[in-house]
């Protein structure tokens, strides 16, 4: 799989590029939609993802195994067939599912054992089957299978964690290394650094990761709970590790500030389901700043959701209807909020592009995060 940086910010690490894959090239830095179980949640209609330029989403692992389950997906001819999307698709390992979705579990050597969310059945993911499963689904960019550590965590937890990520790192490799592709288009795994907040593990772990020498690395045990400033000076540290030639992918990242910034410290790829998750409580994402869609004083404002957005349901609805929609709990209400925050997501990951081909990204993240934290 074949990265291309196009251009290279003189006041900042950010970077912009093109990522090929057999489904399409991904211009970076991109954010890409969490479809979690093979679908956006409340956009379901993948021409209305289509419609805001998503141009790679993100399927689950742990879900898709559970349901649908893998003999359907096999059936279907792999995830692009069944829900219908010819653009690129991501899938985590389950790993990180694992650890936010169920209580009962266990992390052995040998993986990680679990009872279903949905019928409490008994499950266990290896970084060999793993490796199958995403060979099933058949996603372009798959993950190596790792351990989130928890935030706050003890230092010789995490380090022992780490150590068991790069063992199980070295299984994936060679289980993904000796299979085919079942599906007739290439594949590729990305492995995932962690090492939780301490400087002198994150800089281990981004040696092992750039020594497999993949086609992108990601890096994962951020974003669960830690200050802000904490994530920045450890995407400092690993990214002044990774290779420059690779896309890097931060996981699970976050609010559109986090973003700016991590493109500021080198990150390529992102993707968090807040746009869609906090869509559906009615905070919607602009411009100008944060819009809680609840609040009263919206009540009987009836311009355009957003003027300066070129997508039609900012144009077509007011501010007073979605603010009735979502307290009224329609359906409609969901669909639109979150077709409004995952479009500016896009928005805003689009004009960073262009700011940095165009040599202004700096002045314009310095402004734009000033405006984005602002309650409107
Ligand atoms: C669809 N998305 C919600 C899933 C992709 S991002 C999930 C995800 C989020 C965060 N914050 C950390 C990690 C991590 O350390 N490892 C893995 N494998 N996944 C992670």
């Amino acid at each position: 799989m074949k990265f291309t940086l196009q251009a290279e910010d003189i006041a900042s690490k950010a970077r912009a590029g093109v990522l090929e894959t057999a489904h399409g090239n991904i211009q970076t830095p991109i954010f890409m939609p969490v479809g979690t179980a093979g679908t956006v949640k409340a956009v379901h209609q993948h021409e209305l993802v289509e419609d805001i330029q998503a141009q790679i989403i993100l399927g689950n692992t742990y879900h898709l195994y559970l349901r649908p389950g893998l003999d359907v997906l096999h059936k279907a001819g792999g995830l692009h067939k069944f829900n219908h999307w010819d653009g690129p698709i991501l899938t985590d390992s389950g790993g990180y599912q694992v650890y936010s979705l169920t209580e009962v579990r266990k992390i052995r050597e040998e993986g990680v054992t679990f009872r279903s969310h949905i019928d409490g059945s008994k499950h266990l993911f290896t970084p060999e089957n793993v490796m199958d499963t995403q060979r099933i689904i058949g996603a372009d960019i798959i993950m190596a299978f790792d351990e989130c550590t928890p935030y706050p965590c003890e230092y010789s937890y995490a380090r022992k964690s780490l150590d068991m990520t790069h063992r199980w790192l070295k299984r994936c490799v060679d289980r993904f290394d000796s299979t085919e592709s079942l599906y007739g288009y290439e594949q590729t795994l990305f492995p995932i650094v962690q090492g939780s907040v301490y400087k002198d593990l994150r800089e281990k772990s981004a040696e092992v990761i750039a020594s497999f020498n993949r086609d992108g690395n990601a890096i994962g045990g951020l974003s669960v709970g830690e200050p802000a400033e904490e994530m920045y000076a450890m995407t400092e540290v690993v990214t002044n590790i990774l290779p420059q030639d690779k896309p890097r992918y931060l996981m699970g990242v976050g609010t559109p500030i986090n973003i700016l910034e991590n493109i500021a410290l080198g990150i390529d790829m992102f993707d968090c389901v807040m746009p869609t998750r906090n869509a559906r409580n009615g905070m919607l994402f602009t411009q100008n700043g944060i819009i809680n869609i609840k609040n009263e004083k919206w009540k009987a404002d009836f311009s355009p959701i957003e003027a300066e957005s070129d997508l039609l349901v900012d144009q077509i609805h007011t501010k007073a209807y979605l603010r009735h929609l979502i307290r009224s709990q329609e359906i409609l209400g969901a669909q639109i909020a979150s077709l409004h925050n995952l479009h500016f997501y896009l928005w805003l990951v689009k004009q960073a592009r262009e700011k940095i081909i165009d040599g202004t990204f700096y002045d314009w993240k310095e402004k734009m995060v000033k405006v984005l934290g602002q309650r409107l």
